[in-house]
């Protein structure tokens, strides 16, 4: 039995609890959320796991966690990932976007070393990512990134400033540019660029195009690959969330995976 706190409890945070509902072999012990959200969330939680205790950061000196997973912001990071590295809880962490920050991958890595424990960026909304990791091991020559999203995804970002979002009558480029500049800019539209990045020829070296489309209800996300090992293309259609246009299903799936993937005997 695997016995996780969770920090944040939005479109991600309770599409996991929903699907893990049922699973013995994953409880759900605490679940973190602002102070602002503690009494509203309190009851939504309990109907899905009523053991599990609603609070605003980890106790540490109660009983610990064996996994600690963040499904909340950049933010949270900082204020609880960081934090229970340091202490020795192995960590999950869905907010890839926010490793754009110089010096914060690095910066987990020796948390988990001083821990002795490990952190684990997952998948999230994209696939490949074995794939690309694998490759960059024998040389990756370029990486290229295009996220094509509905422009109601680009509302409360920086975007909403630049264009008419809801008269757009064509693709509209939103960023170009590399990895680092589009997670710096669209904290919550590019956790995807982020991630391959990350994978793959790292943040600078990996080429971004973040579009509004308003023919798709998707976000899709493709990749082109080259290196030594020859190349991929991928096209991901993500549904979006109903509860959040800007994230998609698969996200959620991914969290559920990597849980499964530790609290059962299989792991694939
Ligand atoms: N890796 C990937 O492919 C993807 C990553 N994401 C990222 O996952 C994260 C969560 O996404 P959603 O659930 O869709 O967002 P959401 O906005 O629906 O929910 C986030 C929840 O976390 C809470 N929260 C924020 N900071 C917190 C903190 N410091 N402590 C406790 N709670 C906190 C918020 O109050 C909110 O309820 C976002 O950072 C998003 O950018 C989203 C989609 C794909
Ligand atoms: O599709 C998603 O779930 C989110 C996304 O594009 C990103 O954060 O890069």
């Amino acid at each position: 039995m695997l016995h996780v706190s969770m920090i944040g409890y939005g479109a991600i945070g309770a599409g996991v609890m929903e699907l893990l509902k049922s699973d013995p072999e994953v409880v759900f012990d605490v679940v973190i959320v602002p102070e602002a959200a503690l009494a509203s969330a309190g009851p939504m939680v309990r109907a899905l796991a009523p053991q599990a205790r609603v609070a605003v950061r980890l106790d540490y000196d109660g009983v610990r966690p064996d996994l600690l997973i963040e499904c909340a912001g950049h933010g949270a990071i900082e204020e609880h990932i960081l934090p229970a590295l340091e202490r020795g809880i192995a960590c999950m962490v869905v907010s890839i976007g926010a490793l754009c920050e110089p010096g914060l991958a690095e910066r987990l890595e020796q948390a988990a070393r001083r821990g002795k424990t490990q952190v684990q960026l997952l998948s999230g909304a994209i696939g490949a990512i074995d794939a690309l990791s694998a490759a960059k091991i024998g040389g990756l020559d370029s990486v290229v990134y295009t996220g094509r999203k509905p422009p109601g995804a680009w509302k409360d970002t920086p975007a909403e400033a630049l264009f008419a979002l809801d008269a757009l009558d064509g693709v509209t480029v939103i960023f170009e540019g590399s990895a680092r500049e589009a997670a710096r800019l669209y904290p919550k539209n590019a956790n995807v660029a982020a991630t391959l990045a990350l994978a793959g020829l790292g943040l600078d070296h990996t080429q971004v195009r973040l579009l509004a489309d308003p023919a798709v209800t998707e976000n899709v996300h493709h990749v082109e690959a080259k290196g030594a090992f020859g190349g991929f293309e991928l096209t991901m259609r993500g549904k979006p969330l109903v509860a959040n246009p800007k994230t998609s299903a698969l996200t959620v799936f991914s969290v559920v995976r990597a849980l499964n993937n530790r609290a059962h005997a299989l792991s694939i």
